[in-house]
């Protein structure tokens, strides 16, 4: 580090660790970042904030020299420096914690880490101190998991966890916690807290403003890729800092109490054991769901949400095809188009792989779920592929759900994080579902667009749609549910009225604590409900 005197404070001057001047990115269709400036200390813990598409991912990708800056100069300690890969970025003491993971499904935690490090160790060297860091940092893992079994929530842990056997001077996250439980999103700041205190900077991006509040000592704000203002985060309010990037006033979300219809969706004791040996078995899950109503679905990462989605929309089969039912009819057995078919229409939580293919267009995506029920949306006439209506399509999702992108053309790829989900979302929501199932609804969607997203869901509701929702949000459960129950170890607890329980009570029921409360379908004798019969 360089230290220069100040003779006016008669206390060193410190350099820098990192300062951007003038950064500009220019993509075909959008200027991703326009001249922007930015200078980070050494221990300092500093929030890129902006909405989605507003050009943060695009300036850290530049720091970790993933992409290249088109003009503007980076100086790193002081010394002007090019950045041309990531390698060389982890050279200077830079890591990076991805929103898109870059893990290989097929290999353990531990391979992984191995690949990724420059010092190549051997994964069995590795796992103990993967093991120490991981319980360390409060981001539990076992080296030697497959990673094709972990939920997304554990593999943020695995990215984390990689970052920081580097030792990074510079640990840039974009958007580390977005799928962390709140104890975990605890631990790690006070882990980002130790970090910093030892000298390490962190580059912190979130669209969770309470999170930027509690653990950043400045934020530079970002709109349409230029600095729009900077700010003390500890001076501001969780509404200030949203009205500072949104340039405007926040929005918000409203559900009227109405009352619930006809049963759509019937989980009547399902049991489901994954071939994956890591995975999660459901056990009895029992659940009716109801036209008019949201569900909300609580849980700590990796306690069965995966499965239960696998199960209801059709990736796995059910040996009892009566244990699940759509509009009355047992379903389990069918596979996704043709449950699509009836009307059920979901929302996976890996946005890329499984929401949207990443090299197709977004029109194509828009085929891919759209097809079905043939007739219904045109998309397909007479065995044709109709491409005008669904360029027509993909272009209404664009505008409705204000999706910032070059044109329904572009390349689900090229889009920012935040921008795709409210593509995926859009489009399940516009073909009209009797039953829509969404995993992590507003998973790495600015807090603008993840309030009209969750409008968009109350109205679906309000037109009789029967709605569940998965989330590790609690907030946003308690915002948008009828009902919440909670999925901890495979089972699932009762679904109360969310007007009758509180976060406190779901956070107890999370750890699996809710025996003496009693299961779904104990529960649901006791009150009378009766399940569809096959
Ligand atoms: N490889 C690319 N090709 C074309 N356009 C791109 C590419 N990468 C990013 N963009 C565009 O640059 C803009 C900024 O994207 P970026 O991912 O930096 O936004 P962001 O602020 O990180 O958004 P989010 O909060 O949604 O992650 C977006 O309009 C995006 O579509």
């Amino acid at each position: 580090m360089n230290l220069a005197a100040d003779p006016s404070m008669q206390t060193p001057l410190v350099e820098p660790r990192l300062k951007l001047r003038g950064i500009s990115k220019i993509y075909p269709s959008v200027v991703a970042n326009d001249s922007v400036d930015l200078t980070v200390m050494p221990g300092e813990i500093h929030a890129v904030l902006g909405e989605n598409g507003a050009g943060k991912s695009t300036l850290m990708k530049m720091i970790y020299g993933v992409t290249h800056p088109d003009a503007g100069d980076i100086f790193w300690q002081g010394d002007p420096v090019r950045i041309p890969s990531p390698s060389a970025a982890r050279k200077l003491g830079i890591g990076m914690v991805f929103q898109h993971f870059a893990l290989f499904e097929t290999l353990t935690v531990a391979e992984n880490i191995a690949l990724a490090l420059d010092d190549k160790v051997s994964p069995e060297k590795l796992a103990p101190r993967i093991k120490q860091v991981s319980e360390d940092y409060g981001l539990p893992l076992d080296p030697h998991r497959l990673v094709h079994s972990m939920s997304v929530g554990e593999r943020q842990r695995v990215e984390i966890v990689r970052c920081l056997l580097q030792n990074p001077k510079l640990l840039i996250m974009d958007e580390p916690t977005s799928v962390l439980t709140p104890e975990a999103v605890l631990k790690l700041f006070e882990s980002l807290r130790r970090l910093a205190s030892e000298g390490c900077s962190i580059l912190y991006i979130s669209h969770k403003l309470d999170e930027i509040q509690a653990l950043c000592d400045k934020a530079t704000v970002l709109r349409s890729g230029r600095v729009s203002g900077t700010a003390v985060p500890r001076n501001e309010t969780p509404r200030s800092l949203a009205e500072l990037m949104i340039g405007r006033e926040l929005p918000s979300c409203h559900i009227t109490p109405r009352d619930a219809g006809d049963v759509r969706l019937a989980l009547d004791k399902l049991n489901f054991t994954p071939l994956d040996p890591f995975g999660t078995t459901l056990k009895d899950v029992s659940l009716q769901l109801r036209s008019g109503e949201i569900v909300g679905i609580a849980g700590v990462s990796g306690n069965g949400q995966q499965e239960l989605l696998k199960a209801i929309s059709g990736e796995c089969l059910l040996a009892d095809a009566a244990s699940l039912k759509l509009l009355g009819q047992p379903v389990g057995s069918l596979n996704p188009a043709q449950r699509r078919e009836r009307g059920l229409c979901f929302v996976p939580e890996e946005r890329l792989g499984r929401g949207a293919v990443p090299d197709l267009s977004l029109a194509d995506n828009a085929l891919l779920t759209g097809y079905v029920p043939e007739g219904k949306t045109g998309m397909v006439k007479g065995g044709l592929v109709q491409h005008k209506t669904i360029a027509a399509f993909a272009r209404d999702v664009i505008a409705r759900f204000n999706v910032k992108c070059g044109g329904e053309k572009s390349a689900a790829s090229s889009l920012s994080g935040g921008n795709l989900q409210k593509f995926i979302v859009g489009r399940e929501i516009t073909l009209a579902p009797k039953v829509l199932v969404l995993a992590q609804p507003t998973w790495g969607v600015d807090i603008g667009a993840a309030m009209l997203i969750r409008q968009a869901i109350i109205d679906m509701r309000d037109q009789g749609v029967a709605v569940l929702v998965l989330s590790e949000e609690i907030e946003e459960l308690f915002m948008m549910s009828d009902r919440i129950a909670v999925i901890a170890k495979g089972r699932l607890s009762r679904a109360v009225k969310t007007s009758e329980t509180s976060i406190n009570q779901v956070g107890v029921w999370m750890s699996g604590d809710f025996d003496h409360v009693e299961t779904a379908a104990h529960a649901a004798m006791q009150e009378g409900e009766h399940y569809v019969q096959a």
